[in-house]
């Protein structure tokens, strides 16, 4: 990997890659230039002289070569995984089904809306929606995790991912990505940084990077005629070396490896980030909504009891939540079938007249059929009283009694009610049952101690939300939310100034987590929502986002401490060279040779050399980034100023008399 970063600093030489960076682009200006007059001087001059311009100018191309060894170290690792999933991306063939039956076609001409089918054993051709059937699927190609995972039509567990193997049974795909666009061909490009933009921040930074070189360029520029009128004029080289080590070389020189090594700690963390200033946001985030079916829960909700009202029998109930289900392809809408008939058989709805489907959609909260003389519904507890009242029925208080009593432990209760020619009326309930994922509590413990606010948002009733809430210990809940108001929350939050975070996994999720600052999808969820959000989770893990905002702090400070290092860095260099410059002739000025360093010359070179080398002694720092510790904002900063911003004063003046020292006794000047 190191062979190949310094084979990368050569090759990254080329004028067109050096002129995104400012900083060092000047350093590269001023090498050619310095390479130019050391080569012209080279008949003319003193042999000490001809060491002094060669020893300069090799430094200087160090200190470019050293910026670009930087940002190669922190592509490294993104490259040698990429190349492991381009290996694992073996050329497949799919099943593609035509009117008549199916074709075999290479993977690379499918079609989005294509749908295919995959049976045991057999790779998925491509990224798509599962439309029909349930399979166990190994991921191991993508996310490294070798547990299968369940992969069904209808919920929000339907995404599957070209290049992963189904291991049981068949499922028809439908394909949602075109061949070239596929998650992992973005996840090749994403941790190959192919794809990798400058952030807002980044910009900014360079920004005044480049300001601060163009002031310290004027400033050495309009030094020469001051230092002719003393009559000590200055070689052009000299000027160089005292431009390049007051510019802002350290954090210019890394930057860039700054921002590709946090992302690539995303990556380390199984989070795919789609961009930098995804990871940058994350750093500053204070409030997190989650989703609780499959984020909270572990989203495995199943029918589990059935709840007639009075004078309704348990058969005519059953009848009807199995009539009301037989079209809803949904994990809820199928184990609902599975209960009813295991209980009542599985003809237990041959005397309910078969109608239209009506399909569930998270606007309604319902799903249910149509009949010549019957409809049916089943949904959320406020959306069937709707219905009924609005078909002039009356709800019974047993209904009320019911939904309380699933929602205090958590359950989602569906209420399932019936309209004919004489009216509506509420059947009974369905109790789907689901379990709060391990470990939640300490997880959000941990988010509260780190400032952040979480706010589960839900389809469901307020006091299921509650219950779930209180288990996972959530700060806030927001229930009985259309996917309309989960955007509207996320702009109020973000009205306020907050910097929202949303995790989720459904279709539903979508706009909320393309409109929150990080949008944290699922990889267990639909391809709207992978398509929406910023980041994907490849471990579908909600609580990550405490390990994704360490990361984003973790950068941002990172950024933060070697900005100050630098420009606290550059003050020292300053003492090493202006008395070096003007000592023949302005005597007073030596009291600035602090270091007494041993001649011009040397101190000049030290100077030069000692902000080659920084660079290189601090690459691990910015891959690694600074070590974060628990914690205040405001603390670390006042650590970091201190550490960093002193540590940046006092270091060069250690280093450049060491350098001096070594110089001088090698007998170099
Ligand atoms: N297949 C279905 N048929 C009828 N009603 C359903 C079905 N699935 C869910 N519901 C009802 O609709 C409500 C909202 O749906 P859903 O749970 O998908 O919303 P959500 O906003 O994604 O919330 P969550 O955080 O629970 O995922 C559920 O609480 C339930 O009452
Ligand atoms: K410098
Ligand atoms: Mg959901």
């Amino acid at each position: 990997m190191v062979r190949r970063a310094v084979a990368d600093s050569f090759r990254k030489l080329h004028p067109r890659v050096q002129a995104r960076n400012p900083v060092v682009f000047v350093v590269l200006v001023g090498s050619v230039l310095t390479t130019v007059l050391f080569v012209r001087d080279l008949p003319s001059a003193t042999a000490a002289q001809s060491v002094f311009n060669g020893l300069v100018t090799a430094f200087l191309w160090f200190t470019v070569l050293f910026a670009n060894f930087a940002e190669a170290m922190a592509e490294g690792r993104g490259k040698a995984q990429a190349a492991a999933l381009r290996g694992g991306r073996a050329a497949t063939t799919a099943r593609r089904r035509t009117p008549g039956g199916t074709e075999e076609v290479p993977a690379t001409e499918l079609a989005v809306g294509d749908v295919c089918l995959v049976a045991a054993g057999q790779t998925v051709p491509g990224d798509g929606d599962v439309v029909e059937g349930v399979a166990s699927v190994d991921e191991s190609a993508i996310t490294g995790e070798s547990a299968p995972v369940i992969r069904e039509s209808g919920g929000d567990r339907s995404a599957v991912t070209g290049g992963t193997r189904v291991l049981s049974d068949e499922i028809a795909v439908r394909i949602t990505a075109p061949p070239g666009r596929t998650f992992l061909d973005r996840m090749i490009a994403m941790v190959e940084g192919a794809e990798r933009k400058k952030t807002p921040n980044e910009v900014a930074l360079n920004i005044l990077l480049a300001g601060m070189t163009a002031i310290f360029l004027l400033a050495v520029a309009t030094l020469q005629p001051f230092a002719a009128y003393s009559g000590a004029e200055q070689s052009v080289v000299v000027l160089v070396a005292l431009l390049v080590c007051l510019i802002p070389t350290t954090i210019g020189a890394l930057l860039s490896a700054i921002g590709i090594a946090g992302m690539d700690r995303m990556v380390q963390r199984n989070v795919l980030a789609m961009s930098g200033r995804a990871v940058e946001a994350s750093g500053d985030v204070d409030t997190l909504l989650l989703d609780k079916t499959g984020t909270v829960t572990l989203g495995d909700r199943q029918a589990g009891d059935l709840v007639p009202m009075p004078g309704v029998t348990d058969a005519e109930l059953a009848a009807a939540a199995l009539a009301a289900s037989r079209a809803d392809t949904t994990p809820e809408g199928r184990s609902i079938v599975r209960y009813a008939s295991e209980r009542h058989g599985a003809g237990a709805d041959a005397g309910t007249a078969a109608g239209e489907p009506v399909p569930f959609t998270a606007e309604t909260r319902m799903s249910g059929m149509d009949g010549e003389r019957v409809s049916i519904r089943k949904g959320a507890a406020d959306a069937v009283r709707t219905w009924v009242e609005g078909r002039g029925g009356r709800v019974p208080d047993a209904l009320d009694a019911a939904v309380g009593r699933i929602s205090a432990t958590g359950g989602t209760p569906l209420a399932v009610a019936s309209a004919d020619g004489d009216g509506a009326r509420v059947l009974g309930v369905v109790h789907l049952k689901d379990v709060v994922k391990p470990g939640m509590r300490e997880r959000f413990a941990h988010m509260r101690a780190m400032g952040i606010r979480t706010v589960m948002i839900t389809g469901d009733n307020p006091r299921t939300a509650r219950a779930i809430a209180d288990e996972a210990g959530v700060d806030d809940v927001l229930a009985e939310a259309r996917p309309e108001d989960k955007l509207a929350l996320i702009r109020e939050e973000q009205a306020r100034g907050a910097m929202v975070a949303m995790t989720g996994d459904g279709t539903n999720d979508a706009p909320a987590l393309a409109q929150a600052d990080v949008g944290v999808a699922m990889n267990t969820g639909t391809q709207a929502a992978k398509e929406a959000g910023n980041m994907v989770d490849l471990d579908s893990d909600p609580t990550k986002l405490i390990e994704i905002v360490g990361v984003g702090k973790q950068l941002l400070i990172t950024r933060g401490a070697l900005t100050t290092f630098s420009i606290a860095n550059d003050v020292a260099k300053y003492f090493a060279i202006i008395p070096a410059m003007f000592s023949g002739v302005l005597p007073a000025l030596d009291a600035l040779n602090i270091m007494g360093l041993s001649s011009a010359n040397s101190a000049i070179l030290s100077a030069v050399v000692f902000n080659a080398l920084i660079i290189v002694a601090l690459i691990p720092l910015s891959l690694r980034g600074v070590r974060m510790r628990a914690g205040t904002a405001a603390a670390t900063l006042r650590r970091n100023l201190l550490v960093y911003g002193l540590g940046g004063l006092i270091a060069p003046f250690i280093g450049i008399k060491a350098i001096d020292l070594v110089l001088t006794a090698l007998g170099v000047s």
